[in-house]
């Protein structure tokens, strides 16, 4: 790759996680973090790797030093103010890299130049040329930056640019430094530049835009198609602020609409995911659920239509697929807005085959669910349809419940069972709102069995989640176990202790005993 070019169809990607994305407040790196983190890049392909700003701290230094000496393919920048010792500083550490580059910048805009820098346009012209030529003495890769560039007048801005390559940059970055410009304007300032500028054509124009109006990755495209071959990123956007141009959305957007825009990068996108993951890891920024390509959301799925779309042709709502970006496969979110279609499907992939009735019975039983509960499970479902499979082939079932419990006076419980067909109603008391509910059933079907174990634990996270009980009844040495899960642990011990006991009367009909009577 050569990066004195401007006029290919290729787009040089500068990232500058381990510099700018490490001023986003709370995301610093330790040395070893920022290695791995460099190492990464590396390997997926990015371009130029901004490792830090050397003059910043000992710390900054020997890790840029460090990510300098271990680099192979990727360009290694340090960044410097436009001041002797921080350009001397980036020089030392980036010297030692096969492909060394210092990235100098000043302000150019009124409001910096009378407020922070407190200097005059001349002395700012001045500053570009000393400074520049400085750098290029030191390395021959030299990136100037136009800091706040986007609230520069644009004849000054010319000129500006026009003393940075005659001094020998070989990179000209003209960031939206507070995240001010729009598309259009953006990409009018690079297409003034490189008309008006002299020997334009002999340097690489750089985008870098902070997302402050939520534009930075909008900005840097429009500064492609208007002239620029580089893009300044960061992986999950991290940066200063609101953070910088998402390295993953540029990447994806110049890959997935080659049709309006036809610019390569060199990145592997197959390891976006990865990098993601490892950024967030190493600075403790979780990734937003909605985030464009990484999020968890990126590929998920809840509602019945369009899941019914993705079962039947993924391009109907999936403009990429899941493998292009690292992501092992789709997935389809069980919730309350799901329909038939996705319900079948996960039937299937969780091996159940239902009948066309109890499919319905079912899928009643999964929406009454996610009505009442934020996340559906696997298990949640797998617990509701084992539930519906034993229903189906129940003699005793129950058709209501009433507990009392709590400090005042005995607990008890007011129980109507179904037998056959016949309702019969008791009210039994009993050591606990448990024992009332399991002498209720004993009064309405009388038996012998005793109960070996009453287990409850919670099949999924959350205080809405389901709560599985497990009973075991032992009589004339046969023993059952049966299961039953619902948000409501009471109710589901009632329906464990009940399946129990249906087993137990399938068992001795096998066996040719007598049927319980209630
Ligand atoms: C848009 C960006 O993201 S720019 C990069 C921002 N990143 C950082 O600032 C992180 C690292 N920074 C640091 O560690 C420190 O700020 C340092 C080491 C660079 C400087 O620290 P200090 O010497 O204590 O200066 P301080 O940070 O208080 O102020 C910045 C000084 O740099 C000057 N300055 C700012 N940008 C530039 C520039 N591009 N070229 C020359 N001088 C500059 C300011 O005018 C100010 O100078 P003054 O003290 O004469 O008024
Ligand atoms: C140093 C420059 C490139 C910068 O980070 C900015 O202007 O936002």
């Amino acid at each position: 790759m050569t990066t004195t070019a401007n006029a290919s169809d290729r787009v040089v990607i500068f990232d500058t996680t381990l510099r700018d994305g490490e001023q986003c407040p709370g995301a610093s790196m330790t040395l070893e973090e920022k290695l791995e983190v460099a190492e990464l890049l590396e390997e997926m392909g990015v371009d130029v790797i901004e490792a830090g700003f050397p003059i910043a701290s000992v710390g900054d230094f020997e890790s840029v030093q460090e990510i300098a000496r271990r680099a192979k393919k990727s360009i290694i920048a340090g960044l410097a103010r436009a001041i002797p010792g921080d350009i001397a500083r980036a020089g030392e550490a980036v010297r030692v890299a096969q492909r060394g580059r210092i990235h100098t910048f000043v302000s150019t805009s009124p409001i910096h130049l009378e407020h922070q820098m407190r200097k005059s346009q001349e002395q700012v012209l001045d500053i570009i040329a000393a400074t520049v030529a400085q750098a290029r003495n030191l390395v021959d890769d030299v990136e100037w930056s136009a800091m706040d560039a986007t609230r520069t007048p644009l004849d000054y801005l010319a000129r500006c640019v026009e003393a940075a390559i005659k001094a020998g940059a070989t990179t000209i970055n003209l960031p939206d430094t507070v995240g001010y410009a729009t598309p259009e304007e953006y990409g009018h300032m690079f297409r003034t530049m490189i008309e008006k500028v002299p020997n334009a054509d002999r340097v690489i124009f750089s985008t870098h835009c902070h997302d402050d109006l939520g534009l930075a990755v909008a900005n840097s495209l429009a500064g492609v198609a208007s002239g620029a071959r580089q893009i300044e990123c960061t992986i999950n956007g991290l940066g200063e602020r609101a953070g910088n141009a998402a390295l993953e959305e540029v990447v994806m957007a110049l890959r997935t609409r080659g049709d309006v825009l036809p610019y390569a990068t060199g990145v592997e996108a197959t390891m976006l995911t990865r990098a993601s993951k490892l950024v967030s890891a190493v600075t403790s920024f979780p990734v937003q659920y909605n985030k464009a390509i990484v999020g968890r959301n990126a590929f998920a799925h809840e509602s019945g239509i369009h899941q019914d779309g993705m079962l039947k042709n993924a391009t109907t709502y999936e403009i990429m697929t899941p493998a292009s970006v690292g992501v092992t496969k789709t997935s389809l979110v069980m919730g309350k807005h799901s329909g038939r279609a996705a319900f079948r499907d996960k039937l299937r992939e969780l091996g159940y085959q239902l009948g066309e009735n109890a499919f319905e019975d079912a899928f009643n039983g999964f929406k009454a669910l996610a009505d009442r509960k934020k996340h559906v499970y696997d298990e949640d479902i797998e617990a509701l349809v084992d539930q519906e499979i034993a229903l189906a082939s129940d003699h005793i079932k129950v058709l209501s419940m009433t507990v009392i419990a709590g400090t005042v006076g005995a607990q008890s419980c007011t129980m109507t069972l179904d037998t056959d067909g016949q309702h019969s109603t008791v009210q039994a008391t009993g050591n606990g709102p448990v024992d009332s509910i399991f002498n209720a059933i004993r009064e309405l079907v009388p038996h012998e069995a005793v109960l070996e174990l009453y287990q409850v634990h919670a099949v999924t996270e959350g205080t809405d989640a389901q709560a599985e009980v497990s009973v075991r009844l032992t009589e004339n040495g046969k023993t059952v176990t049966a299961r039953a899960a619902d948000p409501d642990t009471l109710v589901a011990s009632a329906r464990a202790y009940v399946a129990a006991l249906n087993k137990l009367m399938v068992k001795r009909t096998t066996v040719g005993a007598q049927v319980m009577s209630a």
